[in-house]
């Protein structure tokens, strides 16, 4: 569980960043396209209210003038242009408040000349039109330049917000990025760390300390829980006189190379160990006394076989082997361990490069 959480949490921060940064990007899109719109449909409908005025002002000598077409059409424009700046009001209801407020001053003040216009234009003078044309046409123009000047503005303003928002979501993703990376690099680190707490630096294989720690359990928790589980302590014969006479790094190289073959005649199932010095030690689930001492009696003729590198090319190396072996489901690790210790100690004493049973 401790082992997997760095690399979850990494994982976790990196999607929740990248979902936020993409949320924030789907807002920003989600809100600023709707209001584009909006402003579109203002633009468009206040020039057509332009034209609408240009064209009551070439027809405004006919108002007036009874049963003529083009005071009829005159009659026309002038309603289509009061029933467009109704729906440029309800549009403008739309826009953020302080754009609205201002955009439905201009409307209500070109309602207000629309209406002494329109609906009865048929009714009207030259004149009355003459005078009202003016203000209106001016006010739908200043809506038109204001109309225009916030669509610039807006426009500036969507740009710079989609640059920030493309920033941050880059500078999102690096940090969520740096971050997987650096507790894959911690977890990394750490691995190697539990690594090297627990090997042995010369011959790789496990440490007093982890064996001792791991021993126990195998013991206890053999599977059928009466079957055999053999315990072999080995200890090289003589050692000092290798590193004596041929000096430490030599001596080295022999524990290494004792250490690799070793590692060859154990099972995979096997738990061996440097307990320290030139001391090691073989735990074998599922091995009896005879197992163990055909494991023993190879690794003691390997070890008088072993083809020593130079300059030790001419030492003789030996091994003495002490084994115990548990039958019992309920039998105690520290019991084992000291009948193979005892076995040893009679192999050491009656001649070593033997094997003893405890
Ligand atoms: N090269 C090398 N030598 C080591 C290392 N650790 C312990 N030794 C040496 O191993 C030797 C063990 O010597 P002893 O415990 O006296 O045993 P022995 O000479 O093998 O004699 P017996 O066990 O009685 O047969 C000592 O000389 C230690 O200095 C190591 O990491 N490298």
């Amino acid at each position: 569980m401790t082992r997997v959480f760095p690399l979850v949490l990494a994982a976790g921060v990196t999607l929740l960043s990248t979902a936020s940064a993409l949320l924030l990007l789907g807002y920003l899109s989600q809100v600023r396209q709707p209001m584009g719109v909006v402003r579109d449909a203002l633009i468009i409908e206040t020039a057509r209210s332009q034209e609408n005025v240009a064209s009551i002002a070439s027809l405004k000598q006919f108002a007036g003038i009874d049963n003529s077409p083009r005071a009829h059409e005159l009659t026309q424009v002038a309603d289509t242009l009061q029933h467009r700046l109704r729906t440029l009001a309800g549009t403008a209801t739309r826009l953020p408040t302080s754009q609205r407020d201002s955009v439905v001053g201009y409307l209500q003040r070109a309602e207000h000349s629309i209406n002494l216009i329109a609906p009865s234009p048929l009714s009207d003078t030259t004149a009355d039109i003459t005078d009202t044309l003016p203000g209106l046409a001016s006010t739908i123009d200043e809506l038109a330049i204001y109309l225009m000047e916030t669509e610039s503005h807006q426009r500036k303003l969507d740009r710079r917000l989609a640059l920030v928002a493309t920033v941050l979501t880059a500078l999102v993703l690096m940090v969520g990025m740096v971050l997987f990376v650096a507790l894959l690099r911690l977890e990394r680190h750490s691995n190697a760390l539990r690594y090297l707490a627990m090997t042995d630096d010369l011959t790789q294989l496990y440490n007093r300390r982890q064996w001792l720690d791991q021993a126990p359990h195998l013991l206890a928790l053999r599977r059928p829980a009466d079957s055999p589980v053999a315990l072999m302590l080995l200890d090289l014969d003589n050692f000092k006189r290798i590193n004596d006479g041929y000096g430490h790094p030599t001596g080295d190289k022999v524990l290494k190379s004792f250490g690799e073959m070793l590692k060859r005649v154990a099972r995979r199932s096997d738990l061996a160990a440097r307990l320290g010095g030139d001391e090691f030690a073989l735990l074998m689930p599922q091995a009896d006394a005879r197992n163990a001492e055909t494991v023993g009696e190879r690794i003691r003729h390997e070890t008088e076989h072993f083809d020593l590198t130079q300059p030790a090319g001419g030492a003789n190396l030996t091994v003495s082997i002490g084994i115990a072996v548990s039958s019992h489901a309920d039998d105690d690790f520290s019991t084992l361990y000291r009948r193979a210790d005892q076995a040893l100690y009679q192999a050491k004493h009656q001649g070593r490069n033997c094997i003893r049973l405890g």
